[in-house]
């Protein structure tokens, strides 16, 4: 039975849940539940929190598991990056009060608070940053400065409305651009397989759509190369053998403009329609 780990709360937790059910999983009942079982997949869920799925799979009593790549990162796990999940998306920087620095060289001798201490340990040691004091805080870092504790933080940071709200500014380079990713290690990768290929076909069910047209015969080259397809699209026959049936898979976002691209070169009877599942 494949033993996955499953963010039990926070920002991954909801999305992660949603993409597994789309996979064709079924997950927990209840959110208090620490594990699930789902036995016509084989598989078995645990329910932990994101910061320490890394620790678990890196260690291989789990076989695969959803969390950020900056958990991964802090964690210094033997677990590795098998799929990027498509949400979960932020950045890791720092920031402090307005104007107070503006590289982070003047960090030394200074204190930064932060959750993610691994991470940033690392980061100063490759840039060379020494004597740094790194003060460790489980969460809303943003007050470690209006509180005394820091003079600097580096934490997560999305729409930035957090930091507007507690006064700071962000400075200095981008430490590290994280996203929500499928971790796994290479004794347990080819067990993760099928689980990777569904993740992935959520991932495209979610951002391609099918599109159908007919085509006049003399416009088919133009309009294929509008809609190519991932390996190349499926052309029928019609009764009229002036016209043919086109069949390909479109950016879902750009489903509107190929659309009204195709109807300006000719082509007629033009569906676009959601798809359900996929495997690539
Ligand atoms: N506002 C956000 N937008 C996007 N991703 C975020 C945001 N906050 C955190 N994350 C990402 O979600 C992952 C887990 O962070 P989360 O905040 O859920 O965990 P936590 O801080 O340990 O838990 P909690 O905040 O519930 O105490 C990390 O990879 C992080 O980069
Ligand atoms: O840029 P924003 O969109 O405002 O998002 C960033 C905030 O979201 C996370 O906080 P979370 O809610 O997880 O609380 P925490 O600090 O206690 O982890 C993160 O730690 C930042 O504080
Ligand atoms: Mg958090």
């Amino acid at each position: 039975m494949l033993r996955i780990a499953v963010p039990n709360k926070g920002m991954l937790s909801e999305t992660a849940a949603a993409m597994l059910r789309e996979a064709g999983y079924r997950g927990r009942r209840d959110n208090r539940e620490l594990s699930a079982i789902d036995p016509v997949n084989d598989v078995e869920f645990f329910y932990l929190r994101p910061r320490d799925i890394a620790t678990y799979v890196g260690q291989g009593v789990l076989d695969a598991g959803i969390t950020g790549r900056d958990l991964l990162l802090d964690a210094r796990s033997e677990a590795h990056e098998v799929l990027e999940l498509g949400f979960g998306d932020s950045t890791f920087r720092f920031a402090s009060e307005p104007g107070r620095f503006t590289d982070p060289r003047e960090l030394a001798g200074k204190r930064v608070a932060t959750s993610f201490i691994g991470l940033l340990e690392r980061w100063f040691e490759r840039e060379g940053i020494e004597n740094v004091t790194l003060v460790k805080l489980d969460g809303a870092v943003e007050s470690a400065i209006r509180l005394g504790v820091a003079d600097a933080i580096a934490d997560v940071v999305s729409t930035g409305g957090t930091l507007r709200k507690a006064g700071l500014e962000i400075f200095g380079p981008v430490i590290l651009e994280s996203t929500a990713v499928l971790v796994s290690t290479p004794e347990k990768e080819a067990a993760a397989q099928t689980l990777m290929r569904r993740l992935d076909g959520v991932m495209v069910a979610r951002r391609y759509a099918m599109i159908d047209y007919d085509a006049p015969t003399d416009i088919l080259d133009a309009a294929v190369a509008i809609t190519p397809g991932f390996q190349s699209p499926t052309i029928s026959p019609m009764r009229d053998s002036e016209w043919v049936a086109v069949r390909s898979m479109i950016p879902l976002n750009e489903a509107n403009q190929i659309m009204d691209q195709l109807h300006e070169l000719g082509a007629r009877a033009i569906l676009v329609t959601a798809i359900q599942a996929v495997r690539m």
